[in-house]
């Protein structure tokens, strides 16, 4: 079967919730692509799992596989296999026959479906593991094979719903790349619920963000980031800096002076919130030339800092890697690259703000600039 999903029109209503959990749901994603299904507790996301392998019955909508609907057919019938967050391994059964059984359950015969399982299992790099009981394993093991059993199956769609989240950080950075090669050889289609931004940037190229029961975007992981369609997809994404101004020409005009836009987009004019992501701002010596800054924060992050800055009454983050001594109080030179830069519209905001007034970027210098009152 041909590995297209689409979602058309999904929702889904609970006994007790006072809101849909999925309201109105549409998604396509192509055969053999990988899709972050992204979003805070309670979006949404795994009860659109659900309804896409058949687990939970939409109220209103269908979903497609290959163009085919799916209404009615059973989840054993869709050609989808789900990994969970636990591996849901059978007990009593041994490493190689919990991938033997993907096998036996559509009528293969035990011995071609044990053969087959111990392919499956050198796949997820566990030679050897086969006469293994499965509560002898790691979880890391365990998840492997339960990755396993679900490939043996052969679904030209796999879901994963937040399948390494129970791993330590190299585990997961080894199922990532086992994923990857997985990928290569198989190219199932991929839909993946996470809650992490950053393992949604390495497994998949596309993310669907939820909120709300809803998909706020769905674009490439660059566009995510670099271009999101909304205040609320960029806080989604971690986006740090909003500056309220003006668009024109071309430029943002806000209390940080005109800055440029990428000039691959025709920026409406108007009132927009500046978005430039704290990753890209260089921060350097206090040299005259570009914006200068006083260093009003600095906050660990591991191998890198969260420097808060002060420029022209705006606050800014920028996260700069261990580096040249920065100090509260220090003068600065920040650069902020135009490709950095994106603007989204002002209107639909209010409902992200307590208040009027509490724009986050702005210290009280830059609110009394941007209204024109004094404080
Ligand atoms: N069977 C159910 N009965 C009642 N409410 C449910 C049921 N399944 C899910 N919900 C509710 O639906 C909402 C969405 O749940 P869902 O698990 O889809 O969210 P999620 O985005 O996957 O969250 P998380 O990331 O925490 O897993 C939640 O408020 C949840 O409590």
């Amino acid at each position: 079967m041909n590995g297209t999903v689409t979602v058309e029109g999904l929702s889904k209503s609970f006994p007790g919730t006072s809101t849909p959990v999925l309201d109105d749901v549409n998604l396509s994603v192509e055969a053999g692509s990988c899709t972050a299904l992204l979003g805070p507790s309670g979006a949404g996301k795994s009860t659109l799992l659900r309804a896409v392998s058949g687990l939970e019955v939409p109220d209103a909508g269908r979903v497609l596989v290959g163009g085919q609907d799916m209404a009615g057919v059973k989840p054993e019938r869709r050609g989808m296999a789900m990994v969970q967050q636990r591996p849901l391994l059978f007990p009593h059964l041994n490493v190689l026959d919990n991938i033997a059984f993907a096998g036996t359950v559509r009528g293969v015969p035990k011995r071609t479906a044990r053969v087959d399982a111990a392919e499956f299992l050198d796949l997820v790099q566990l030679e050897g593991f086969g006469r293994r009981q499965v509560t002898a394993l790691s979880g890391g093991q365990a998840q492997r094979v339960a990755i396993a059993r679900a490939l043996a199956a052969r679904p030209s769609v796999l879901l994963l719903d937040e399948p390494f989240s129970a791993l330590d950080p190299e585990l997961r950075s080894a199922m990532h790349a086992l994923l990857a090669e997985l990928r290569r050889r198989l190219n199932p289609t991929i839909l993946m619920v996470t809650h992490d931004r950053s393992e949604a940037a390495v497994v998949a190229e596309n993310i669907a963000l939820f909120s709300g029961g809803r998909i706020l975007q769905h674009s490439s992981v660059e566009l995510m980031y670099s271009r999101p369609a909304s205040l609320e997809a960029s806080r989604l994404m971690g986006g740090a800096n909003e500056i309220p101004g003006t668009v024109c020409n071309g430029s943002h005009h806000s209390a940080l002076g005109v800055l440029p836009l990428p000039c691959d987009t025709a920026w409406p004019t108007g009132p927009g919130i500046l978005l430039a992501r704290q990753e890209s701002i260089e921060v350097s010596a206090a040299d005259g030339a570009g914006l200068q800054a006083t260093i009003s924060g600095l906050q660990g992050m591991g191998p890198r800092r969260l420097v808060t800055l002060d420029a022209a009454g705006v606050v800014l983050r920028a996260e700069v890697p261990w580096g040249r001594g920065l100090a509260v109080g220090e003068n600065v030179t920040m650069h902020i690259p135009t490709s950095a830069l994106a603007v989204v519209d002002d209107s639909d905001t209010a409902h992200l703000y307590a208040d009027a007034d509490e724009r986050p970027s702005l210290t009280s210098r830059g609110r009394a600039a941007l209204t024109g009152v004094g404080h």
